[in-house]
């Protein structure tokens, strides 16, 4: 019996390979479900940064969107750069009577810092997309915007995690704490629960893609059927073994490694060889 599970990704692309698109369906690869995707935006961009972005017409999105949903109805779905307030309120309406796991990775500026969602855009997603997440999986300073206060703590990272479920109304989400100091720890709130997942801090510049390959992990599993405190738990080990052997190319910030986690315990192999 064929019991392969789906997983559809609705993102901009990065040619580079170590983020957006393209980093999802190694993740989705990775944790052995069937990827696809949605292109939103295209963009020129590489280990160094940004240099052009293109959105795509929104009745095109619109079709790629009619492809998938007429075709091969996915088991899980994420969201990345969805730039514009347009591209929302479509995403928004293909998706309110659809009943997936839906991810939410609330891109808004990427690595390098150039940005990657419109201004007028970052609040807006709180309307249009957050209350129908089943988990939003913002970095610090995309929490900062969500929530209108600084997180600067673990303290204020459970204090955010409340208003982004009871007040902006999506049902769980993971604050990740890899732009603060010290371990890296991410905390997932339920409605009802704090989980806490640590790693220890990897000292490498090499980080490209982290956030999106962590999201499209949790999408992953929670198309297999896990739970969210077992999808969330099984990603962070793949996304910290990931950036363990990430990979030194290109002339910035390296990406992420897809197949890290099959490397652990496996002496001979060498970064950058
Ligand atoms: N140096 C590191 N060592 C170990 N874990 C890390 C490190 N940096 C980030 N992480 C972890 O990687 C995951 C992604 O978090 P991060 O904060 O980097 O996402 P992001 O800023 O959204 O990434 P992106 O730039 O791709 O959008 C989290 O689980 C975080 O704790
Ligand atoms: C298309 C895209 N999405 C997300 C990120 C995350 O930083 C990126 N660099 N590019």
């Amino acid at each position: 019996m064929n019991q392969v599970k789906t997983a559809l990704t609705i993102a901009g692309t990065d040619p580079s390979g170590g983020a957006g698109i393209q980093a999802d369906l190694k993740t989705f690869q990775e944790r052995e479900v069937y990827g696809m995707s949605v292109i939103t935006s295209v963009v020129a961009q590489n280990t160094t940064g940004v240099e052009a972005i293109e959105h795509l017409p929104i009745d095109f999105i619109e079709k790629q969107l009619h492809s998938i949903f007429s075709d091969i109805y996915p088991d899980a779905l994420k969201s990345g750069m969805i730039a514009t307030i347009e591209m929302m309120e479509l995403l928004a309406d293909t998706l309110k009577d659809k009943r997936i796991p839906f991810v939410i990775d609330p891109v808004m500026v990427a690595k390098s810092g150039d940005t990657l969602m419109e201004e007028k855009s970052r609040r807006v997603i709180r309307e249009s997309l957050v209350p129908l997440a089943t988990v939003v999986t913002p970095n610090i300073p995309e929490t900062e915007i969500l929530v209108d206060f600084k997180v600067e703590s673990y303290e204020s990272m459970k204090k955010a995690a409340k208003v982004i479920v009871h007040e902006l109304g999506s049902k769980a989400v993971v604050i990740k704490g890899g732009h603060l100091n010290g371990a890296a720890t991410d905390v997932l709130y339920d409605g009802k629960e704090f989980f806490d997942f640590t790693a220890e801090r990897t000292n490498t510049k090499h980080t490209h893609g982290t956030g999106c390959t962590f999201s499209a992990a949790i999408t992953a599993e929670l198309a297999k059927g896990k739970t969210m405190e077992e999808a969330v738990g099984i990603s962070k080990q793949f996304i910290t073994d990931a950036i363990q052997y990430s990979l030194e190319l290109g002339k910035g910030n390296g990406p992420t490694n897809h197949w890290g986690y099959r490397l652990k315990g496996v002496p001979s192999y060498e970064k950058g060889e």
